[in-house]
């Protein structure tokens, strides 16, 4: 696709985001600066890119029916996966019936929303290094996984959740049972089932952004962003910074995983596939098939950011991953539980040298609720993580 028309006119090229929270908000953003015309979907009212998109529309994107209704009701071109919870087998229905195109595929979709589609396909079918793992379906089950060989400590994670919800890590069997119960209160939808991870004991870990796009021969092209560093607390990623250097052979090694598992899924757009590295040991620990929350650093260190590298790979236009400068970002937490919150001391944030704020306008916020980001440039990462962390404490969330 690479004629683009004119929003709100029969010749419009058409785009449905399904999920529209701060990450799909800058994807729309980057997507109306190209004169597509956007609609922002969730499961709630007023969600971040509902606030910018040309049409909202608010449903159970779990539920087929309502998906597929839809779907038939808008007949976008392009429908484009923003988080997990969402009826992708009726997704992969739809596209093999040719009524839409599914970014970056429907199957990718699929398997990316359930860890074990996911963690099958890399670790069994391409045989790429992962943590030790086992599924289960009881506390049972659990504790048999645990002592069958996964050992101490573990992490336990609903199959389908994301940042962090429902995740634990076990040290020892007094933790168990507590931790089978936060999974099954915690994930995006409800599902009896968890997968239990041996705990690798990495250097660091890091995002590498992959992008396929369409070259100028029409083909597909694997491009990687420069690794992004992160820091996580609870399964929830608090700072994030680019450049994170790595050793040749790690990055190496990083690449060539991230080029199998995303050439395995297909289709065009972004990848954040997360890995864990110790010394020059890569594994593979999963990967989103849109862009990733450790990445909105990009929005400060990349002439084009990852909203817009996905923008450009969805519409088959070129991409240029190259890095502008250092950078970081740090996590602004609601801190209180209240709707319709006030936001104190943005100035004095926005004074911190190199830095910006991005406010998701997420309308309820929770104590945990990522609700903002700070994003720092400058001249090396560790500077730009200390002004980061600066920037983002000086926001004050408060109820209004
Ligand atoms: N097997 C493991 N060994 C060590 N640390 C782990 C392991 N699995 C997860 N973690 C830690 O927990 C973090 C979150 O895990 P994971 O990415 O699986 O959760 P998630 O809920 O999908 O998060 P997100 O949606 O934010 O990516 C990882 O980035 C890592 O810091
Ligand atoms: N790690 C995945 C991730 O960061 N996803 C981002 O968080 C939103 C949900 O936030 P909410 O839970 O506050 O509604 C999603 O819509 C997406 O933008
Ligand atoms: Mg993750």
């Amino acid at each position: 696709m690479t004629t683009l028309g004119t929003p709100l006119s029969p010749s419009a090229t058409r785009v449905m985001l399904l999920g529209s929270g701060e990450l799909g908000k800058e994807v729309l953003i980057a997507l109306q600066r190209l004169g597509v015309e956007t609609i922002a979907v969730d499961r709630y009212e007023n969600a971040p890119g509902q606030q910018v998109a040309h049409h909202a529309r608010t449903i159970t994107m779990s539920d087929p029916a309502q998906l597929k209704a839809l779907i038939e009701a808008e007949k976008p071109a392009l429908v484009v996966p923003e988080i997990e919870a969402i009826a992708t087998p009726m997704l992969q229905e739809l596209e093999e019936a040719g009524t839409v195109r599914v970014i970056p595929t429907a199957r990718a979709a699929r398997l990316t929303m359930d860890r074990e589609g996911i963690r099958r396909l890399a670790a069994e079918t391409l045989g790429v290094p992962t943590s030790p793992y086992k599924f289960c379906d009881s506390l049972a089950e659990l504790q048999a996984a645990i002592d069958g060989g996964i050992g101490y400590p573990c992490i336990v994670k609903p199959v389908m959740s994301s940042s962090g919800k429902g995740q634990s890590k076990i040290d020892g069997p007094a933790d168990v049972q507590k931790a089978w119960d936060y999974a099954m209160a915690g994930g995006r939808v409800s599902h009896g089932r968890v997968i239990v991870e041996g705990f690798i004991d990495f250097d660091y870990e890091i995002t590498l952004l992959t992008v396929r796009a369409k070259d100028a021969t029409g083909g597909v092209q694997t491009q990687f962003c420069d690794p992004i560093g992160h820091v996580q607390v609870s399964g929830d990623y608090v700072e994030s910074w680019q450049p994170h250097p790595m050793a040749p052979a790690a990055l190496a090694k990083a690449q060539q995983i991230a080029q199998a598992v995303t050439a395995d899924l297909g289709g065009q757009g972004l990848f954040g596939v997360e890995l864990f590295v110790k010394g020059d040991e890569v594994w593979f620990s999963e990967v989103s098939p849109r862009p990733h929350d450790t990445g909105m650093v990009t929005m400060a260190t990349q002439w084009q950011n990852e909203f817009e590298l996905h923008a450009r790979a969805i519409l088959g236009l070129p991409v240029d991953t190259s890095l502008k400068s250092p950078g970081a970002s740090a996590v602004i937490y609601g801190g209180v539980d209240a709707a319709g919150i006030a936001f104190d001391g943005v100035a004095d944030a926005l004074r911190v040298p190199g830095s910006d704020i991005r406010l998701f306008g997420k309308p309820e916020s929770f104590t945990k609720r990522r609700m903002g980001v700070a994003l720092v440039h400058a001249a090396d990462t560790d500077t730009a993580r200390k002004l980061a962390k600066e920037a983002a404490s000086l926001v004050k969330p408060r109820k209004a």
